[in-house]
Order: C-alpha cells, then structure tokens, then sequence
C-alpha cells in the first residue's frame, strides 16, 4: 500500500501554503516534518479515512535561471516517478507562464492521477480567470484558495477517492525497510545481511508499485526486505538529490512495519535521522536504530552508554526503541539486529486482552488519577485495545476533555512498562463514558 501525494509547481505559487492546509487539518495528530537543512516538508495526512503521505517539491537553491528551471524539472520528473498521485499548483494571479507550459507538458505524458489546483482563487471574480488553465490540457481541475482553504474539500474528495485503501495484513511476512541517510551503510548493512545471496534480488526499481518486497531467509528468519534500493543500480541524477532520498525513504517506511533505521556512529544521531525517526513513529511503524560503523568508533569506558543516552533523549518520549551497535563492515551484531526487528514486528501485533488490561490499569490508574481541573475529578472506568493493526487504546472516562498530555505520556509509559511495546509507537485515546 502507498499512497504518495507530491505537489509540484514553479516557484511561489503557494505549494507550502497548499501543504500546510492539507495537513494542518489533522493538527492533533499529525504536524509536518521539516527538513533542518533545507525547507523540505513532508508530513502524514488522512481524509475520508484514508492515509497518505504528502510531499512538497520545491525550497529550490536559488542559482541562475538555468539551474533553476532544471532543478524544477528533475524534482517534477522525479514526483512522476515516484509518488502516486501528483498535485499541480499554479497560480490564478500569475496565469500561465511558461514554466507552468514546461511542466505541465511533462504530467501531460504520465498516467498517474493528476490533480491541477489553481491556487489563489480568493473570489468569485477570480474564478473566470481560471478559465485559462484548460489550454494546459490537463484533465481535472481544482480552482482553490490554500489560504483560506475554499475549494480544498473538494480538491481533497477527489484526491481521496484515488487513494488505496489500507491492506489487511495479518499473518504476512515481516516487511522491514532499511533506511538512514545517504553514506550510513544502508547497501553494505543489506549486503552484510544477504552476503552471497545478493543474486535473489530480482526486483528491478520502478517496475511496478508492488515490487517493492523481496523476500529473504536469513539466521532462521523469513521476512521481506523493502525497496532494496542500495544493491539497486542507482542514477546519477537520483544520487544527487536530497528530494530523492526524501521521497524514497517516505515510499519504504509506508510499506514497511519495521523501519531499521541506520546511524553513521562517526557522525552521530542528526536532524535527519531525527527527521526519518519521527517519519516513522507518525505512520506507527516499528522502529530499531543501528549504530552502524562502530568499528570506526574509539571506545572509552562509557562511550556506548552515552552515545545511546544521546539518541533517548531527542527520541523521548518515546524512549523504548532498540538501539543497537553494529558494523556492516565486520559483521557484528547482524543477527542480532534481524532478531531485533522480528521482535519489534511481534510487538506491533501484540493485543492485550480487555480483562487483563483493566485489571492491570485501572488499579495503577486509581492510584494516580489525573490532576483535578476546575475543581473536577477524572475517573477512568474502562480500558480496551482497539482492533487495529498497531496498538491503540481506549480509555473511557467521565472528563475525557480534561486528560493533558502529560498524563497520556504517564498513561503510554505504563502500557511500556507492563506490557512490553519496544520499538512500537502507541496511541492513546481518551473517550467519555
Ligand atoms: N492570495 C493568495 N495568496 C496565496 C495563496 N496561497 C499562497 N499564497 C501566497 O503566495 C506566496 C507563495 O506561497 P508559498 O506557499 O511559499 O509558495 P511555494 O510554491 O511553496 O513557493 P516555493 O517554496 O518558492 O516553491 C506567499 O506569499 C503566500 O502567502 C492563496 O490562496 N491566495
Ligand atoms: N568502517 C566501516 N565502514 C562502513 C561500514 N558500513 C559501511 N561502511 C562504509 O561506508 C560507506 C557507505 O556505505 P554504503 O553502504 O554505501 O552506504 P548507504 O547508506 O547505502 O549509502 P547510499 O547508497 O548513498 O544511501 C562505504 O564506503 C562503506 O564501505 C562499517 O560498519 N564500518
């Protein structure tokens, strides 16, 4: 299953402005990651109930024109590739430029759903200067205003009704996706792992949107592989672009129900490893970190304790995540990383009875309610685990309205504590009974 919306478009026509709104709708439960060091914004979204991702091409460098304009091209080209369905923003106070004819000339050829939003339509008068775009010669249109968001329901209805469905996916292999920025040791981590196996990859990039598995038995383990794109041949052009790894890595963990995350121990725990970390934990996949190279690292008494430290706390709160050191160069600790992540993928779908998660709970929950608001008390009466594919529980009480976050967090870090979640994002709700 992926469902991958890029928006592409030249400069300033309000692709961020679009992004926001698409996401913002659900702010509670998701906000965008953005990229630290450039503004690159991808985020999680759903409508309709179902999920997708969004990614917003642009924060251009800015260069000659030239450059430019092929920097626009490539990431156009490479949303035509890679995402599901592309969204093109233009701008109804500019009209047509000839970018817009440029770019529009290259989603003419594509058969992926294409959306043309045509942004900054604020008023009715605006409305009849849309007109214009139909000489694009692109299918649907979707005259919007990303700023005050008339025009963005309907632009989300459709987009919706091509978006897949979540997949039922019990009793499937474990699908693991290998990710971690570029140079981490993604490909000799995988190489490592399948050694003199690598001929099965038969897989061959882009072919189809389910190819994306291969299935492998390692150490007494059967579990798919996702997007082995490291032992892949890789282009020149894609190698090059930060959008590309972006878009990649969004594409795995969707698929995935263990993301392996792959640190550089010699360069540390960084913003975008934070960035595919949360990217992770906000599709509610399961997560192991390897602190790949540690070969490299020269190791004083409490070095690993540290470094692990470190990662804890800009991962907290969601703390019980596996970290393990690795070298794919000398092998060490493979195995156990592969035995790791099966445990983690076990977790996921882990359900707790009913009975006996109200007979742990309630008790411990009595002891400490949540703090009285306003001169009310909170008492939680009923505990159960939803039947979804990761943990979710509900908690239903007299005030749900009145449970801060912080004791959602004390609530998850008990679930933790008895229940064993490692790896595992949890989710949390409070209903009134
Ligand atoms: N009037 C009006 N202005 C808008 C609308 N949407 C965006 N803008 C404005 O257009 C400008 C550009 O918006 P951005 O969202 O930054 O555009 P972008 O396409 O992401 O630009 P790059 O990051 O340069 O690619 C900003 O000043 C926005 O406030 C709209 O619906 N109506
Ligand atoms: N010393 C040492 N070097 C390693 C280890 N793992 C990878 N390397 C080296 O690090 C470099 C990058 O490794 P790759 O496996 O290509 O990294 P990658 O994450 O797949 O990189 P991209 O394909 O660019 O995303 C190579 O020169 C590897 O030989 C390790 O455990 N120890």
């Amino acid at each position: 299953m992926s469902n991958i919306v890029a928006i592409v478009g030249r400069p300033n026509v309000g692709k961020s402005t679009l992004f926001n709104r698409l996401i913002k709708k659900r702010e509670a439960i998701v906000d965008s990651v953005s990229g630290v060091t450039r503004d690159r914004h991808y985020g999680k979204s759903d409508w309709n109930g179902k999920e997708f991702s969004v990614i917003d091409t642009g924060g251009y460098t800015v260069g000659s024109d030239d450059i430019f304009e092929g920097e626009i091209r490539k990431q156009v080209q490479l949303a035509i590739e890679e995402a599901d369905i592309i969204v093109f923003v233009v701008d109804v106070e500019e009209g047509i430029t000839p970018m817009d004819t440029e770019v529009a000339n290259l989603l003419r050829k594509v058969k992926k759903p294409i959306f043309m939003a045509i942004n900054k339509v604020d008023n009715a008068m605006r409305e009849a200067d849309a007109v214009e775009f139909y000489n694009l010669g692109l299918g649907d249109h979707y005259t919007i205003s990303s700023i005050n968001g008339s025009g963005t329901g309907e632009l989300l209805d459709a987009l919706a009704e091509k978006l897949e469905d979540a997949p039922e996916q019990e009793n499937e292999l474990p699908r693991f996706a290998v990710v971690g920025r570029p140079n981490a040791g993604k490909s000799s981590f995988i190489n490592a792992l399948i050694g003199e196996d690598r001929n099965i990859v038969t897989n061959i990039a882009g072919t189809t949107r389910d190819s994306i598995d291969t299935k492998y038995n390692r150490f007494g383990f059967d579990f798919n592989l996702i997007d082995t794109a490291g032992i892949r041949k890789k282009s020149k052009v894609k190698e090059d672009l930060e959008f590309y790894s972006v878009m990649r890595a969004v594409r795995s963990i969707e698929f995935c129900d263990v993301a392996i995350l792959v640190i550089d121990a010699t360069r540390g725990f960084e913003g975008q490893d934070e960035n595919i970390f949360w990217l992770a934990e906000k599709n509610k996949k399961g997560v192991v970190i390897l602190i790949n190279k540690w070969d490299l690292v020269e190791k004083e008494t409490n070095t690993m304790r540290d470094f692990e430290a470190q990662i804890r706390r800009e991962i907290a709160p969601f703390t019980d995540v596996p970290i393990i050191f690795i070298s794919a160069l000398t092998k060490q600790r493979i195995f156990k990383a592969i035995e790791t992540a099966v445990e983690v993928f076990e977790n996921r779908k882990k359900r707790i009875p009913t009975s006996k998660l109200n007979e742990t709970m309630l008790d411990i929950l009595k002891q400490n309610p949540p703090p009285a608001y306003k001169g009310k008390f909170v008492k939680i009466k009923f505990c159960t685990q939803l039947p979804t594919p990761t943990p979710q529980f509900v908690f239903f009480c007299n005030l749900p309205q009145y449970v801060r976050d912080p004791y959602k967090r004390y609530v998850e870090n008990k679930l933790r504590e008895i229940f064993d979640f490692k790896g595992v994002p949890i989710v949390i709700y409070f209903r009134k009974k």
